[in-house]
C-alpha cells in the first residue's frame, strides 16, 4: 500500500456526508486537488426527477431514491474497479438513513414503496460484500448558516423548500451520525475551517484525515 506525503494511502476511498448546502461539493474538489484523488460527484444538473420530486414529493419520492441508489451504485463500483484513490460527494448511507426513511417517516412515500426500497437498498449495500469506504467525513453546522448556504448556491427548487424541510433534515442528520458505524468517522464542524478565503484550509483537515486512518488500521 503507498502511502503519500499526508500519511494518507493512495487507494484511500473517502465519502463527504452531511446535510443539503453544508459544503460537500466544495470540501470533495479541494481535498481530491490537494491529494491528487479522482472524485464522484452528485450530478444535480442531469437528475431527471429532481426538480419534479421538489414540486411533488408524494408523487416522485420512490422514482427518485431508485435513480439516486443506481447512479451511486454505479459510482460505487467505478471508484473500487479503480482501485481506490477518491473521494467521494454525498455516501450511499445517507440515501436510505436520512432521505428515503424521512419521506417515509414525514408520509410523502407510502408504506409498500419504503419497504420495496429498503429491500433493494439492504441486498445491494448492506451485505459483506459491498465495499465500504476507509473514512466517512462529517460536516457539520448550524441550521442558520446552512439556510444561509442554500440562499446563496441558489438553486431554485431548494429556495422554494420550506425551512421546516431543511430543519427536519437537520435533527435527523444528528441523530443518524450518533449511531452511524458502518465506516471510520471525522467530524468537521464548518466554523472550524475556511476553504473558500483561506488556502492553507485544507492542510489542517488532511492532518485529521491522517491521524484517523492512522487509528482503523
Ligand atoms: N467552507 C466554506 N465557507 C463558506 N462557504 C462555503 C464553504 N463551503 C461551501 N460553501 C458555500 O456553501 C454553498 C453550498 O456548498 P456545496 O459545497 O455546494 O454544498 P453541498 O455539496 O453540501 O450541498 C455554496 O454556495 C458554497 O460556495
Ligand atoms: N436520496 C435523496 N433523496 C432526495 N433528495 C436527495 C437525495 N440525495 C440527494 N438529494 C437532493 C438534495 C439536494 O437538493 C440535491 C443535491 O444534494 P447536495 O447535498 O446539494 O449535494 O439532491
Amino acid at each position: 500500500m503507498n502511502i503519500n506525503k499526508y500519511g494518507i494511502p493512495e487507494n484511500a476511498v473517502i465519502t463527504i456526508a452531511g446535510t443539503v448546502g453544508v459544503g460537500k461539493s466544495t470540501m470533495t474538489k479541494s481535498l481530491a486537488e490537494a491529494l491528487n484523488f479522482r472524485t464522484s460527484f452528485e450530478k444535480v444538473d442531469t437528475n431527471p426527477y429532481l426538480d419534479k420530486f421538489y414540486a411533488d414529493f408524494e408523487r416522485w419520492s420512490f422514482h427518485l431514491q431508485i435513480y439516486f441508489l443506481a447512479e451511486r451504485f454505479k459510482e460505487q463500483k467505478r471508484m473500487f474497479e479503480y482501485g481506490g484513490g477518491f473521494i467521494q460527494d454525498r455516501s450511499i448511507y445517507e440515501d436510505t438513513g436520512i432521505f428515503a426513511k424521512m419521506h417515509y417517516e414525514k408520509g410523502t412515500m407510502s408504506e409498500v414503496d419504503y419497504h420495496t426500497y429498503k429491500s433493494l437498498f439492504d441486498a445491494m449495500v448492506m451485505t459483506p460484500y459491498f465495499p465500504h469506504p476507509n473514512l466517512l467525513i462529517y460536516l457539520e453546522g448550524s441550521l442558520d448558516d446552512i439556510l444561509a448556504r442554500i440562499q446563496e448556491r441558489g438553486r431554485p427548487m431548494e429556495q422554494q423548500t420550506s425551512i421546516e424541510y431543511w430543519e427536519e433534515m437537520h435533527g435527523r442528520y444528528e441523530r443518524w451520525i450518533n449511531s452511524f458505524n458502518a465506516c471510520p468517522v471525522l467530524r468537521l464542524n464548518i466554523n472550524d475551517y475556511d476553504l473558500i478565503n483561506n488556502e492553507k484550509g485544507i492542510d489542517l483537515i488532511l492532518e485529521k484525515i491522517s491521524h484517523t486512518l492512522k487509528q482503523t488500521i
